[in-house]
């Protein structure tokens, strides 16, 4: 995770608000006192860091004052309250604008289809220039954009096998030579290549050099004269800290380059640092580079980054991953959508869905997004979990046609495997061809206790109590034939698949719940919405909805009270006793205000937000939990 130690204590100091007693002008000096340590710790310039604790001491002191004031008219525990609030603001706020360029910095390059544009990358040697031109080529790539590589690296000896090595493994085209030594000329062969052969974008890697020696300059000014590049980005080793300022102002004056990429920020302490110093120097940072592999690579915007650094998450950096996904296969997104309507969620869907979330880049980076999962990473999780994501994989390879393309119930027929019933492929048609023979499988002898049975009762009150199967209670009963099958050809457990199949009958019973006639899905499939493409606002909402984000789904952030409570009778029973908490509606009002008016768009095909962090949770530690 990115600043994971900077990010641990800011968190801690602002804990130890919210667990103080009494909030005063002393209570503040101390969370600052503790802010700014890290800070310093994490290399930011001390002027900067005075800075941060001036602004943050000016702006709440006098509204500290207001409200111990009212001490004695208001509520003293809402008082207090409203304190920590300010304080934690103040802080939080202060934190963005220290990694915020300013609104004078130049907006954001963003390359389009159909037309050319080169991006030219400069930076000393080591700083991750080759690396983060096959990530950047790789992030356009999933975009739908044509991008090619060129190496004008001639300086390093292996620079240009290092390049051609990363886009193979990217499936990026690239372009070099072994024989030719002028920078300029390869780089200008490079792009003439892929202009006319039509690519929309065009990454020119060029040489580093230990200093920012003349020739260097020298070298990218003459190639950035041939080339002509659309962007010239500076890749920045954040392992320099605050030494950054000095190096970007060193390259501004050079070659006047747009926006700079700051990289190796999942390990190194001085992180903070470099980013601030960038900011002091108003050039955007578009990108941060978050360790080695190619998708290593995020976006960078101040607000959701300090959030994301401080455990509370990036919503709206999640839904802009999901829209990316459902771009690169609009039609499996469609299909999902019908499917949804008409409330049906097969196994193979949670396979695809699964795989989805898996090209979306390492787990620890999705979880970091979700609101309060980033703590659940931490040490050597990652692994465990992309072991555990290889066992699930097994698990779906091991299934049949029929059972993936099943919604499940026949892995809930209560024959056992030992006694060797049901073997026919007759039965097994049977079984699968409706939900009817589930429910009689059911009826007939699955062993469930009493006790078990009625906490999944018809508690929402739709009538349906007998409706669904349920799983037997894990270890409960001799296990199901196919389960023992799967569980033997996947060389994983019974309980790993048992648990895999409890998690799609969670998904399946939600998409139960949403689709149909008078299910949200099928609401929106009467007025032609909540499909991929489908244009925002058009042909208005059903009675009482809100307002639809440029996704097609409803924006949440313009729900009312009542229009959630209605939503939350949507939702299975478990998560909507968890909504039920005091403050859980406004918290998820809140969280999906940070979309931006974007709503659920785009995530509408993956189960919405809720079942995307569900999958996650279970990824990490629910499925299999080994
Ligand atoms: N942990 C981590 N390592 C990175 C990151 N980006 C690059 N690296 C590593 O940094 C080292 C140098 O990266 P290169 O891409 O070769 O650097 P370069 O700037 O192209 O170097 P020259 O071609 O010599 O100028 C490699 O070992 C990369 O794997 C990052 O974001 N995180």
């Amino acid at each position: 995770m990115v600043l994971q130690d900077l990010g641990r204590r800011l968190n801690s100091a602002l804990q130890s608000v919210s667990a103080s007693s009494s909030i005063d002008e002393q209570a503040l000096d101390a969370v600052l006192k503790s802010v700014c340590a890290a800070l310093l710790e994490s290399d930011v310039n001390v002027l900067l860091v005075k800075r941060t604790r001036e602004r943050v001491k000016k702006l709440v002191l006098p509204q500290l004052e207001q409200i111990q004031a009212k001490q004695g008219t208001e509520h003293d525990a809402m008082a207090g309250n409203k304190a920590k609030q300010l304080i934690h603001k103040a802080i939080f706020d202060e934190l963005v604008a220290l990694v915020d360029p300013g609104d004078d910095a130049p907006p954001a390059f963003n390359p389009v289809k159909g037309k050319t544009q080169v991006i030219m990358m400069v930076g000393l040697q080591g700083a991750g220039k080759t690396t983060t031109c096959t990530k950047l080529a790789t992030h356009y790539q999933r975009r739908g954009l044509k991008v090619a590589l060129v190496c004008a690296d001639t300086f390093r000896a292996g620079a240009f096998d290092q390049l051609k090595q990363n886009a193979t493994r990217a499936k990026v085209p690239f372009f070099g030579s072994y024989t030719e030594t002028d920078p300029v000329a390869i780089s200008l062969q490079g792009v003439q290549k892929f202009r006319s052969e039509r690519f929309d974008v065009i990454i020119v890697d060029t040489s580093g050099r230990h200093r920012q020696e003349s020739e260097l300059f020298d070298e990218m000014c003459q190639i950035q004269d041939a080339v002509e590049p659309d962007m010239t980005v500076l890749v920045l080793d954040g392992a320099i800290g605050q030494a950054a300022e000095a190096q970007s102002q060193a390259f501004k004056e050079a070659s006047d380059f747009g926006a700079i990429i700051v990289t190796k920020l999942d390990g190194h302490a001085k992180g903070g640092g470099a980013i601030s110093a960038v900011a002091a120097t108003h050039t955007p940072i578009i990108f941060i580079g978050t360790g080695e592999h190619l998708h290593d690579l995020e976006k960078f915007s101040p607000r959701p980054f300090i959030s994301k650094m401080l455990g509370m998450g990036d919503m709206a950096g999640l839904v802009e991953r999901a829209q990316e996904m459902a771009m690169a296969n609009p039609e499996r997104q469609e299909n999902m959508m019908k499917k949804l309507e008409k409330g049906e969620f097969t196994v193979r869907d949670l396979k695809e869905q699964m795989q989805t979330i898996m090209n979306m880049g390492p787990l620890s980076n999705l979880t970091s997004m979700i609101p309060g999962m980033g703590a659940l990473m931490g040490g050597d999780t990652e692994a465990e979990a992309a072991k555990r994501m290889k066992r699930i994989a097994f698990i779906f390879d091991s299934m049949t046609t029929e059972e993936l393309d099943s919604d499940g119930a026949l892995f809930r027929d209560a024959t056992p495997a030992a006694s060797g019933k049901g073997k026919g492929k007759g039965k097994d048609k049977g079984t699968v061809a409706t939900t009817g023979g589930a429910k009689g499988a059911k009826g007939k002898a699955v062993a469930t206790p009493k006790g078990a049975a009625a906490s999944d009762s018809d508690s929402d009150g739709d009538g349906d109590a007998s409706s669904e199967p349920d799983l037997d209670p894990l270890g409960a009963r001799e296990p199901n034939r196919r389960v023992l099958r799967v569980a033997r050809g996947s060389g994983t457990s019974v309980q790993e698949v048992e648990e895999l199949l409890a998690q799609h009958q969670m998904f399946a019973k939600m998409a139960k719940r949403m689709g149909g006639k008078n299910g949200m899905m099928g609401k929106l499939a009467q007025r032609g919405m909540g499909r991929p493409g489908a244009a925002a606002g058009a042909g208005g909402m059903p009675a009482g909805m809100p307002p639809l984000g440029p996704g097609g789904m409803p924006d949440l952030s313009k729900l009312s009270p009542a229009q959630m409570r209605a939503m939350q009778n949507m939702l299975p029973p478990g998560a909507r006793d968890m909504l039920s908490n005091p403050g859980a509606l406004q918290q998820m009002q809140q969280m999906m205000g940070g979309l931006g008016g974007g709503g659920m768009g785009g995530l509408s095909g993956m189960g919405g937000m809720g079942g995307m962090a569900d999958m996650l949770k279970g990824m990490m530690g629910g499925a299999g939990g080994r």
